[in-house]
């Protein structure tokens, strides 16, 4: 399962969201073409590399000449709805700002109807939201976990006034969040970054058992005797790390099931030399599996079966890349239940050098062993041994080490 996890050390609000995801690799692009959707104009979206207390971060700008704004939840609600986004990115967007809603509701002691929202229904807030909710659904992210929120403290102005840090919105909205204040006079969590995180998350606490895959910051305005950054680490969740500190990738011994979508083009007048290059492409994008099969089509034209192994959310993703990177204008699409051994890696010393190696366990019992090809690629140059020899050595010392005294124990 694909989860992310914020570090909330300088807090958390709405562009510091946006920053971080687009830092960890959510494309730019795309997120433009997406916000596009809403029927919002007079804005320009841009993002810049900076650097806080020497970590490298994005801040993204939402830049606007709208004033000062009085815009009720029916009114933020009705440019969501009004959208051609996805029906999954409108309801959480809504659900965000409802939220918002209430909490102003509760402080002002009016009604969700009646409140209005004044920097938080601006322009830059609806951006930095939905902006927001876009890229955590672009980068297929299940589940959202976070640290304990930094929350500033001292004193903030806004069109309220003189307001206390951390805001009575932003409090409100953290009600049962685990919360701390160090002795940093600014407002490091606002109320949309609250709206934002509490909607996702429920867990908040250290960093559950993961597999990293990106990480971003994305950057505070203010400099600040820390770096004045949020972190989002993006990974598949490990169900658990056993109390060796192995790493173990779904149940303990049970067969894993999960569902996907097999993206499928036939392909009988494209360059060849781009396979290379769309196969790479499409890995680093985020498909499981990418391969290519050669069939025999009509008027016994040869041609290449391009087929992708995705995850649901990533069908729009994918589809848009096959017909802007392949000649191909039609793709085929079929849902699929994948059934998976659980498996870990773990680092083994072998007398070629350290190498890795993906164990599979089935029932309990080892039932396979897989030495990673980088690895035993590297051994073979550095060695100058057969690459073949390298992999059968790697192997038959991992046993040993994993206290298998032969491949019986497979076969078993
Ligand atoms: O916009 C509204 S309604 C608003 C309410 C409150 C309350 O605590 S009540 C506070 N603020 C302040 O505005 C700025 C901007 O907040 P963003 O969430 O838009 O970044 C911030 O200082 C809030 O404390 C706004
Ligand atoms: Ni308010």
């Amino acid at each position: 399962m694909r989860i992310a996890y914020f570090h909330c050390f300088a807090g958390i609000s709405g562009d510091m969201t946006l920053g971080a995801l687009v830092d960890a690799g959510l494309d730019w692009e795309q997120l433009q073409t997406d916000l596009a959707k809403l029927p919002l104009t007079g804005y320009q979206l841009q993002r810049e590399k900076v650097i806080k207390k020497g970590i490298s971060g994005t801040k993204v700008h939402v830049l606007t000449e709208e004033g000062h704004v009085h815009r009720h939840l029916r009114d933020v609600r009705e440019i969501i709805n009004s959208s051609t986004l996805p029906e999954v990115v409108k309801e959480k967007s809504i659900q965000v700002f409802t939220r918002l809603a209430e909490a102003e509701a509760k402080i002002h002691q009016t009604s969700v109807d009646k409140i209005h929202f004044h920097e938080v229904g601006a322009m830059d807030a609806i951006i930095d939201i939905v902006g927001s909710v876009i890229g955590l659904w672009r980068l297929g992210i299940e589940e959202v976990y976070a640290s304990p929120v930094h929350t500033g403290t001292g004193f903030s102005e806004c069109a309220h006034g003189i307001m206390p840090v951390p805001a009575p919105a932003t409090l409100e909205l953290l009600q049962g969040v685990p919360v701390y204040s160090k002795d940093i006079e600014k407002e490091l969590v606002t109320p949309t970054g609250a709206a934002i995180i509490t909607t996702y998350c429920q867990n908040f606490g250290n960093m559950p058992p993961m597999r990293v895959d990106n990480t971003g910051y994305g950057a505070g305005g203010h400099d600040l005797v820390i770096p004045n950054l949020l972190r989002v680490t993006i990974g598949e969740k490990l169900d658990h790390v056993g109390s060796d500190g192995h790493i173990r990738y779904g149940g303990k011994g049970h067969v894993h099931q999960g569902e996907a979508l097999m993206m499928e083009a036939n392909i009988d007048d494209m360059n060849p030399e781009f396979y290379d290059y769309l196969i790479n492409k499409f890995l680093k994008a985020g498909a499981m599996d990418v391969f290519l099969r050669k069939i025999q089509m009509k008027k016994n034209r040869p041609a290449i079966v391009l087929s992708l192994l995705i995850h649901t959310h990533q069908l729009e993703t994918f589809y848009q890349q096959i017909f802007s990177e392949t000649t191909s204008i039609g793709v085929r699409v079929y849902p699929v239940i994948k059934y998976m051994l659980p498996y870990e890696i773990r680092t083994i010393q072998t007398k070629l050098g350290q190498a890795k190696v993906k164990v599979a366990r089935y029932q309990d019992s080892l039932r396979n062993v897989a030495p990673e090809y980088e690895d035993c690629r590297r051994l073979a140059e550095e060695q100058q041994i057969p690459l073949k020899e390298v992999y059968d050595m790697i192997k038959c010392e991992a046993y040993q080490q994993l206290e298998v005294n032969s491949c019986l124990e497979i076969k078993k």
